[in-house]
């Protein structure tokens, strides 16, 4: 849709007024004549009568200007802070504003309303209000009653026109911009060609989290808001693509703007400062100058990421998320051929209009049913150092138009003359997406200038959990609170390579460890060596420790949200947190008030308390049973260990042991059938010391497949009132260890149980359900990996449709860190062993380090 009403002619003011016949008006006689004058040359002046009836206290009058359409006119002077109009809005929601309302003309008129991207459209007069860089009327937005209220903020005299400011986008009809109505255009040159680029730009990336520019004006304005937070990197023309060329001819016949082979300079210069040690130098430039030898398309400069100001080569991540979302830093450079238009600096707004008119010729997606408008993302309007002044206008992806069809548009439309002499349509590579990181735009605009990727547009982003971020209610995962407050749509190896300090990566080893002697002591039985360890999650970050007590101290609110979501079955009052003296006065943890372990200052979950704590391992062979592997048992495991605590919380709390030890399946069977039987042997809950309940608990790996059946032994499991919905359903909150990347059988159940965090030691190529090797590209998540990229052939914890979505990571920080703690893990079991004689731990199959 057209929205603007260019014209060649300047007017004085008197000559701009337009009266209709009905509405007396000083000046009105020589306006009429210049309307009459102008209807005969301009089809524009056409599309309005001279004036447009409405019934109003302050008589305004709706007249016709030959290039400003319709405006808001005085017919008598009025003071200063007269309140002129209150126009009603209709309100457009988000989506049907994207997907409707933003495609039609309505986008010239409407408001932005809320901050979910709710649109308003101003009934009555409020539409009708032209620009002026000095208005004569301000407007403030009144959401609670719907509607907009405009009051004169000076006094007009009759015949005046009364303008509202649009804010920077209606600089394009300011003295001084290019557009002609505007008068005087000799002094374009001087405008910043990044503002204009901006203000005159179609399709631009918005992004909510960068706050409102329109907030030094009053209310908030039209779309001048979502076109003037468009960060666009390289506008200025000072940034100057280092070989691109314009002179080279190309096979159609057309100039072509060679995007220039500079990527690893550009890259080079990006990223080069954030490189404090030779080796990582040495690393990038060695993967840039596999970029340029391979061609910009084809970078993969992967192996850099910077932790707290230090680089380091990602590669020595030790903990690595398996992910098929791209790594901002190593995403490569795709780029798109486009036409371009070179045009005089005065023809900026017919260009626009084109644009418009023919959005979908041009598949510029603005109407409805089109595709996406491919190129978005890049500013409509460039200027280049080799073209004398003149403006290159990007018009359309080259693959969407036939070459000549798109001349005879542009010459009908009075874009190029026949012989096209003053404009000449060019070939131009755009890059194919935004810039997806600050540090990459030099190389993402070095041959068009291109916005830098919104940070809060997510509609195209996988749901990432960070580590520990908490499921919530129904048990979904939140979206990572780190990278959605980030970069969604990528996963940025920076942010995880921080995340993993040194004191988390040590608490993974230790569970890893901990799954190889399960997995050793399943081996021993004659089971398949696979072993799982169920435990809290880790917090995504880091709290306040209390003196080393593991009770968080003064947590954050979010922090405090993350303590609900670990509490197990037992946060029923527990929110906020108990404070420290609460939880250590209560001596031995009982069921009925302590619900954690507690963290530490780094956010690593202390073992004690409530914590639910499962071991397991396969028991495939042992039970004749093939679905029995060590997942399902570990899940099992925390399904009865979940019931028996609800139902040890249905009763007093001193009846009931405040510590029960599980033990893996595929353990000796236990001759003792006290209720507690009810209990799977895969769980365990974290020891706080009682020794009593261990030797309770027993039952044979008979027992534990049949223990999901409904059990007279087992105590009824009453509802907690207070508890959230899904806060302790399965795995939700969990993170489960294992030796091996899970099957798709596995990681199925894993989606059921809701666990928020995988973390596993070894891929398993043919049959694993995490790495997604044999998934197309893009789709895979296994990029990073040491072996080359191999691992299971799916990605379940990608798959779009499902109800749930789990973090995945690998071990990737090689097996002797490992080995080491299985070594330590084995000898303290040793000396554990000697204690065990006395709790008769050895019936449990000694697994317990
Ligand atoms: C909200 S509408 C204003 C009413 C519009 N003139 C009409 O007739 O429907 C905004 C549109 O008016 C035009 N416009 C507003 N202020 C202008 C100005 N100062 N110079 C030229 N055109 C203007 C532009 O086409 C713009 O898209």
């Amino acid at each position: 849709m057209d929205c603007s009403y260019a014209s060649s002619s300047a007017h004085t003011l008197d000559d701009d007024i337009a009266v209709g016949s009905r509405q007396p008006n000083p000046s009105g006689e020589s306006v009429t004549r210049a309307i009459e004058e102008e209807k005969q040359t301009s089809p524009a002046a056409q599309y309005y009568p001279p004036s447009t009836p409405h019934l109003n206290p302050n008589n305004l009058l709706i007249l016709s200007h030959q290039s400003r359409g319709r405006g808001v006119y005085a017919s008598r002077p009025l003071p200063a802070g007269t309140v002129v109009e209150i126009s009603p809005v209709l309100i457009f929601g988000k989506d049907e504003w994207e997907q409707h309302g933003s495609r039609t003309i309505l986008d010239c008129y409407t408001f932005k309303w809320g901050r979910m991207g709710e649109m308003a459209l101003a009934l009555g007069l409020g539409s009708l209000f032209n620009h002026s860089a000095s208005p004569s009327v301000a407007f403030k937005l009144d959401r609670p009653s719907h509607s907009i209220r405009y009051t004169l903020v000076r006094d007009v005299v009759a015949g005046e026109e009364l303008c509202i400011s649009y804010g920077p986008w209606g600089q394009q009809y300011e003295e001084g911009s290019s557009n002609p109505d505007s008068g005087d255009v000799s002094d374009y040159d001087d405008r910043k060609e990044r503002e204009l680029a901006d203000f005159l730009k179609i399709g631009e990336e918005r992004s909510d989290s960068e706050g409102e520019t329109s907030s030094q004006r009053p209310g908030v304005q039209r779309k001048v808001v979502r076109r003037t937070r468009t960060r666009y990197i390289n506008g200025n023309s000072a940034t100057k693509p280092s070989n691109s060329n314009t002179g080279s001819g190309s096979d159609s016949g057309l100039e072509r703007t060679s995007r220039s082979s500079d990527g690893g300079e550009a890259l080079r210069a990006a990223v080069g400062s954030h490189l404090s040690d030779d080796h990582t130098r040495s690393a990038l430039n060695k993967a840039m100058d596999r970029r340029e030898s391979n061609g910009p398309s084809s970078i993969s400069q992967t192996s850099v990421v910077t932790v707290n100001g230090t680089s380091a080569a990602s590669s020595s991540a030790p903990v690595w998320r398996l992910s098929s979302l791209p790594d901002p830093m190593t995403v490569p450079l795709q780029m798109l051929s486009c036409y371009a238009l070179l045009i005089p600096p005065r023809s900026s707004s017919e260009i626009m209009k084109f644009l418009r008119k023919h959005s979908l010729f041009l598949g510029r997606g603005k109407v409805p049913g089109s595709e996406e408008d491919a190129i978005r993302h890049a500013k409509t309007l460039m200027k280049h150092p080799d073209d004398n002044g003149n403006l290159r206008s990007l018009l359309c992806p080259a693959a969407h138009v036939d070459e000549a069809a798109l001349k005879q548009l542009l010459k009908e439309d009075g874009l190029m003359d026949a012989e096209e002499r003053e404009t000449k349509l060019l070939r131009v590579d755009v890059a194919s997406t935004p810039a997806p990181i600050k540090t990459r735009a030099t190389e993402w605009s070095a041959s068009w200038p291109v916005a830098l990727r919104s940070m809060a547009n997510s509609s195209n982003s996988a749901a990432v959990p960070s580590p520990g971020t908490p499921s919530q209610g129904g048990g979904t995962s939140t979206p990572s609170a780190i990278h959605a407050s980030t970069r969604p749509g990528f996963i940025d190896r920076k942010i995880d390579a921080a995340f993993w300090s040194e004191k988390r990566v040590h608490w993974v080893i230790r569970k890893l460890a901990r799954c190889v002697v399960l997995a050793q002591d399943a081996k021993d039985r004659g089971e398949i060596p696979v072993g799982v360890h169920v435990c809290p999650s880790i917090l995504s970050t880091a709290i306040a420790s209390n003196g080393g007590t593991g009770v968080p101290a003064a947590p954050s609110s979010t922090a405090a949200s993350e303590y609900v979501n670990h509490s197990g079955t037992d946060a029923v009052t527990l929110v906020p947190p108990p404070s420290s003296s609460e939880v250590q006065g209560s001596g031995s943890v009982t069921l009925a008030a302590p619900w954690y372990g507690g963290w530490d200052s780094d956010g690593i979950p202390l073992p004690g308390g409530e914590a639910i704590e499962v071991d397991a391992f396969d028991t495939r062979k042992s039970q004749r049973n093939p679905i029995k592997h060590a997942v399902g048992n570990a899940i099992q495991g925390v399904a009865e260990l979940r019931a028996y605590k609800r139902g040890a919380a249905s009763t007093s709390a001193e009846q009931q042991p405040s510590v029960i030890r599980g033990r893996p399946m595929g353990s000796e069977p236990s001759s003792d059938h006290s209720a507690e039987q009810s209990i799977s042997p895969v769980a365990r809950l974290a020891s706080n010391g009682d020794a009593h309940a261990d030797a309770t608990m027993a039952s044979s790996p008979h027992t534990a497949l049949t223990s999901l059946s409904p059990s007279p032994a087992r105590p009824a499991s009453p509802s907690l009132p207070l508890l959230l919905n899904g806060q302790d359903y399965l795995l939700t909150s969990l993170t489960l260890f294992t030796t091996h990347e899970p099957c798709v059988y596995c990681c199925m159940s894993l989606v059921h149980s809701r666990v928020r965090t995988l973390i596993f030691l070894e891929s398993s190529s043919g049959s694993g359900g995490c790495c997604g090797s044999q998934l197309p590209d893009g789709k895979r998540c296994n990029d990073g990996l040491d072996e080359g990229g191999e691992g299971g052939p799916y990605a379940l914890q990608e798959q779009r449709g499902l109800n749930h979505r789990f973090e995945v990571w690998k071990w990737r920080g090689g097996r002797q860190r490992i080995e080491e703690e299985v070594a330590r893990l084995r000898g303290e079991r040793q000396q554990e062993e000697d204690l065990a004689n006395l709790l008769d731990l050895k019936r449990w199959g000694n697994i317990d380090p």
